[in-house]
C-alpha cells in the first residue's frame, strides 16, 4: 500500500522527550545535513518560565496541567482498592523539562546486571566522562573538579543551585549522628552509597536555570534547518513496507490543540524510524502499528503484524511517599514562592537576575543518603523482607534499598495553611513488583490504557516504606526546623498511642528515645502506605532490551524485533530496574542509541 506522504525525512522520532533530544541533537551535531523531525505530543517548552526556571517544577502536576499526561491505573487489592495515577511529561524535553531536577547516578553494576552486550558499565561510563577521542561527555559537573567519574564538558550542567537550605545542611547533620552513617560529598560516583550526602541537580550553576534536554540538545541548534521539531503532534503508528518501517501517522494532539482537526497525517522516513514515547506512550505506538500480543491488538481490532507479547510487560517504577511536618518560622523553605507570594517571588526573581543565589534556581531538596538497612535495622524490618535482602543487595555494597529525603517545603497539592512545613520523602530503589501497560479498546469504542502498576503486589515491597516512615520521622524531629507532624497526612495512629501525631513547640534531644510502635500502630503504617504510596515518576521497562524469547521487544542495538528500520530509543528499553532517579539513564540510553546510529547510518561520530 502507498501513502500521500506530507514530506520525507531520514530520521523520524516518534515522541520528543529526553531521550529522543539528545539522539537527535547528537546526530544533528555530527551531520547537519541529516534530515531529522521530532515528532513530540506535547508543546514547546523553549524559554517558558515554568521549564527554565527550577523552582516552578511542581506546577506541571497542578490538576488540569498540560504539560503532564495523567495515567490512572487499574484499582489494585494491594492498594486497598486505590486506582493509582502516574504522570508522564507532554511537552518537548519530555521529562527532562518537568522533573524535579535531582541529579542521581546508579551504581555501574545495574547496567551489568541487564546482561546485554555492549551495555556494560565498562562500555556506557566512557560516554559519562570524556574519554572517547570522538565525543564530549554528557555533562558537566560543576560542585567538585577531577572526580574521575564525572563528565566536564557536556551540555547537561549539574550544580547545587540556587541558595543553599540550612534544613539539608541539618538533614546531613543530624542524620549522619544519629543515624551513624558516614557523610561522604559525593554518593554519584557509581558506587558510594549509605552515606549522608549533598544532593546536587541538573541546575546550570551560571545561569541558575533547568537543564534539560530539549534546550541543550535540540534549541540550540535552531539554526540548522534539518533538525526539526513538529509540536503538538501525536504520533498514531508506524507505517510499514512489508517488515520495513517507512514513515508514521500522526494526527493533532488533542490536549496541546484541543480546537485542532483530527485529521491523520504521513511522514516518510527513508532511513529509520525511532520510537522515544517513553514508558507509556512507545509501547502504545507499537501496539497501534500491530506489533505485540494477539490478545491485545485483537481486543483493539488491530492486524497483527509482530508477534512480540514482551511489548507492554515489564512495567516498572520506584515505590514513593511523601509526608509533611510543619517547620519554624524562622526557617527558610520553598512554601512562600510555591504558594505564589508575589513580593516573595519578585526578590527571588530580582536576585536570580543578578547573582543567581536565589530560590528561584532552587528545588528545595539538597541532601540525601542512599540508605542500606545495617543488621539491627534488618532485624526491626523482619522476616519479610530477609528473603529478598539476602537475593538482591546483601553481598552488593553498592545497592541502595532505598533514598531518604527531605524538601524545604510542602510538596503536595492540598491547600494547607500558610505557613512552613518540611516534606519527607522515602524512593524504594528495587521493587520487586511488575507491572503492565498495554493500549485497550474503552466503553466508548475509544483507544483507552489498559495499566496495572504492580505496586506492592509483592509482601516485600512494602517494608522499606513502612520503616523509612518511621526513621525519617526520628530524623526530622532531632532537627532544629521541626514542628512536629501534619497529622491529616500521617497513619491514623489509635488514640493514646506515642505515636499518635500532631503539632509541637519544638525539636527532642538527639539523644531522646525512639518512638516505641505497637502491633496497631504498624498497622497503622501500613495502611497509610496501601492507601497513598505513590509514583516517583521512574516508569520504565515497556519495550525491554532482551533476548525475544525472554519477552524481548528490541536487541542490543536498540532493533525492535521482526522488522526494520525501526529502534525504540528510551527508558521503555531497561531490562531491570536501576538504583536512581531516572534522567541519567535516560541521557545515558540517549548518548548510547546516538553512537548506536550513528554507526548504523554510517555517519562519522565526532562531536
Ligand atoms: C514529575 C517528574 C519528576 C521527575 N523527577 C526526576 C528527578 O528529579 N531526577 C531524575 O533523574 N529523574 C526524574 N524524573 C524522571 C525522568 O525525567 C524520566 O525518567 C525521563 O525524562 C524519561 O525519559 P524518556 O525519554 O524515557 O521519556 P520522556 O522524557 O517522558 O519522553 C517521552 C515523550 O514522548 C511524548 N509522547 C508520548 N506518546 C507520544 C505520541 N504518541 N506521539 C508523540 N509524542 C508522544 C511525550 O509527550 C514525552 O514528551 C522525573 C519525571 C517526572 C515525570
Amino acid at each position: 500500500m502507498s501513502y500521500p506522504f506530507l514530506s520525507e525525512f531520514d530520521i523520524i522520532f516518534a515522541g520528543g522527550g529526553s531521550t529522543a533530544c539528545v539522539v537527535a541533537g547528537r546526530l544533528a551535531a555530527c551531520d547537519p545535513s541529516l534530515k531529522i523531525l521530532i515528532l513530540e505530543g506535547g508543546q514547546h517548552t523553549l524559554n517558558k518560565a515554568a521549564h527554565v526556571q527550577p523552582y516552578q517544577y511542581f506546577t506541571h502536576q497542578a490538576p488540569g496541567s498540560t504539560t503532564m499526561t495523567f495515567n490512572v491505573g487499574n484499582p489494585s487489592p494491594h492498594l486497598n482498592g486505590r486506582a493509582p495515577i502516574v504522570h508522564c511529561a507532554h511537552c518537548v524535553g519530555g521529562g527532562s523539562s518537568v522533573n524535579f531536577m535531582n541529579y542521581t547516578r546508579s551504581p555501574a553494576s545495574d547496567f551489568d546486571d541487564w546482561g546485554v552486550d555492549g551495555w556494560e558499565s565498562k562500555s556506557l561510563i566512557p560516554l559519562m566522562k570524556k574519554v572517547l577521542e570522538c565525543a564530549a561527555s554528557l555533562e558537566t559537573y560543576e560542585v567538585q573538579a577531577d572526580r574521575p567519574t564525572h563528565g566536564y564538558d557536556g551540555p547537561i550542567k549539574v550544580s547545587s543551585g540556587g541558595r543553599k537550605m540550612s534544613i539539608s545542611e541539618d538533614f546531613i547533620r543530624v542524620g549522619s549522628k544519629y543515624h551513624k552513617r558516614p557523610f561522604s560529598d559525593d554518593s554519584n560516583d557509581l558506587e558510594t552509597c549509605n552515606t549522608y550526602s549533598p544532593w546536587f541537580k541538573y541546575i546550570d550553576g551560571t545561569t541558575g536555570t533547568r537543564s534539560d534536554a530539549a534546550h541543550h540538545y535540540v534549541y540550540n541548534q535552531a539554526h540548522n534547518p534539518n533538525l526539526q521539531i513538529w509540536a503538538g503532534k501525536r504520533v498514531k503508528r508506524v507505517i510499514f513496507e512489508d517488515k520495513r518501517a517507512v514513515g508514521v501517522e500522526f494526527t493533532n494532539d488533542l490536549v496541546s490543540c484541543p480546537d485542532a482537526n483530527q485529521s491523520l497525517s504521513t511522514v516518510r522516513a527513508s532511513k529509520l524510524v525511532v520510537i522515544s514515547a517513553g514508558a507509556f506512550g512507545s509501547p502504545a505506538i507499537l501496539e497501534r502499528s500491530g506489533v505485540g500480543a494477539e490478545a491485545v491488538l485483537k481486543q483493539c481490532g488491530i492486524e497483527q503484524r509482530v508477534n512480540l507479547p514482551g511489548v507492554g510487560e515489564n512495567y516498572r517504577d520506584h515505590n514513593g511517599a511523601f509526608v509533611p511536618y510543619f517547620g519554624g518560622d524562622e526557617f527558610v523553605t520553598m512554601d512562600r514562592l510555591w504558594r505564589g507570594e508575589e513580593s516573595v517571588v519578585q526578590e527571588h526573581l530580582a536576585l536570580w537576575n543578578s547573582n543567581r543565589e536565589s530560590l528561584i534556581a532552587q528545588n528545595g531538596n539538597d541532601a540525601k543518603i542512599k540508605w542500606r538497612p545495617d543488621e539491627d535495622e534488618l532485624k526491626v524490618m523482619g522476616s519479610t523482607f530477609e528473603p529478598r535482602w539476602k537475593e538482591f543487595f546483601q553481598d552488593r555494597p553498592e545497592k541502595a534499598v532505598a533514598i531518604l529525603t527531605v524538601f524545604a517545603g510542602y510538596l503536595g497539592s492540598s491547600g494547607l495553611p500558610p505557613r512552613n512545613y518540611v516534606t519527607a520523602e522515602i524512593i524504594t530503589l528495587y521493587p520487586v513488583s511488575v507491572g503492565s501497560v498495554h493500549i485497550k479498546l474503552g466503553e466508548n469504542g475509544k483507544e483507552d490504557v489498559d495499566f496495572t502498576t504492580g505496586y506492592l503486589d509483592d509482601p516485600s515491597d512494602i517494608v522499606p516504606l513502612n520503616f523509612g516512615y518511621k526513621k525519617l520521622r526520628e530524623i526530622y524531629r532531632r532537627m532544629p526546623s521541626y514542628r512536629g507532624e501534619v497529622a491529616a497526612f500521617h497513619p491514623r495512629f489509635p488514640e493514646g498511642s506515642a505515636a499518635v501525631c500532631g503539632e509541637v513547640a519544638g525539636p527532642v534531644d538527639l539523644n531522646a528515645p525512639d518512638i516505641i510502635y505497637t502491633a496497631e500502630d504498624d498497622e497503622a503504617i501500613e495502611q497509610f502506605h496501601r492507601d497513598n504510596m505513590q509514583t516517583t515518576w521512574h516508569s520504565l521497562g515497556t519495550c525491554a532490551m532482551k533476548l525475544r524469547e525472554d519477552q524481548g521487544v528490541v536487541d542490543a542495538r536498540l532493533n525492535v524485533y521482526g522488522v526494520t528500520n525501526l529502534k525504540v530509543a528510551d527508558l521503555s528499553i531497561v531490562p531491570k530496574n536501576v538504583g536512581t532517579n531516572t534522567y541519567s539513564t535516560a541521557l545515558l540510553i540517549g548518548e548510547k542509541a546516538a553512537m548506536i546510529i550513528a554507526e548504523d547510518l554510517g555517519i562519522e561520530y565526532r562531536l
